[in-house]
């Protein structure tokens, strides 16, 4: 690490779904930067007086990020965390991202329970995810990897079934389908490099220990 890494505190924010909430909760622990809103294109984002860098990156990367140390520290879905199996702490539920990851099928598909989808086709974005699971019932599945609109899949005949997220369940009804499978819940995490953890262990826990106190006082919603 460099002198210049040393000083600040680089935080990985995801574009997308998290993003709004996650600078909104870091604003109220002072974690703050001018530009820092959904509409800037900047991907690197500096609060000099603070010595807080934020980057912006695609979902998924956030982990990676983190990893390399590109990023100390970063704000990510427990979703991608667990399908990223990336070599990173997790240090805390920020709580909010609240989904749950699901096996679907079509609602008016002939096959009973779990176990008659043995060896069809999964299509999803979590394919290490899914596999797990399935493993852990002991079913081989082929998997096909989609980047979004997972549900599209079983209607045009890719695949059999879905693994995905589900929060309203508005996306599953509108297109047919029906949850059979439970497989995790998953809430986003506030997650960080391990040596960054330990060269910068009082600025991160500090952080962490804030972003406790804001979440247990409620004031985070
Ligand atoms: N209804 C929901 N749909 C999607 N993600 C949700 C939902 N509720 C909570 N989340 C959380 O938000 C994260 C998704 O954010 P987003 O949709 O921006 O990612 P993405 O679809 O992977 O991004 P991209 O559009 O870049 O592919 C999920 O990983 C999950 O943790
Ligand atoms: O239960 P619901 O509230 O309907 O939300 C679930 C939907 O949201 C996500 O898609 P997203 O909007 O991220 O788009 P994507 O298809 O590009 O992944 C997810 O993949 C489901 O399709």
């Amino acid at each position: 690490m460099t002198s210049s890494d040393m000083e600040y505190l680089t935080i990985a924010l995801p574009k997308g779904k998290l993003f709004s909430i996650s600078a909104q909760l870091l604003a109220k622990i002072g974690y703050t930067a001018e530009n820092l809103h959904e509409k800037s294109r900047k991907l690197v984002i500096t609060n000099e007086e603070k010595k807080i860098k934020f980057i912006i990156t695609k979902t998924a990367d956030v982990p990676t990020y983190v990893e390399y140390g590109a990023a100390d520290i970063g704000i990510i879905g427990k979703d991608v965390l667990m399908e990223e199996e990336k070599d990173v702490y997790e240090l805390l539920d920020l709580k909010f991202g609240k989904c749950h990851l699901m096996m679907a099928v079509p609602k008016d598909a002939k096959r009973a329970k779990l176990t008659d989808y043995m060896h069809t086709r999964v299509a999803t974005k979590f394919p290490k995810t899914a596999e797990h699971f399935f493993n852990s019932k002991g079913m081989q599945m082929e998997f096909i990897k989609l980047n979004g609109s997972i549900e599209l899949g079983p209607i045009v005949g890719l695949s059999e079934s879905i693994v995905d997220i589900v929060e309203t369940g508005t996306t599953l009804k509108e297109n047919n389908l029906e949850e059979i499978a439970y497989i995790a819940d998953a809430t986003a995490r506030l997650i960080a490099n391990r040596v960054s953890f330990k060269m910068k262990f009082n600025r991160i826990n500090q952080m962490v220990e804030d972003l406790r106190q804001i979440l247990e006082s409620g004031e985070a919603k």
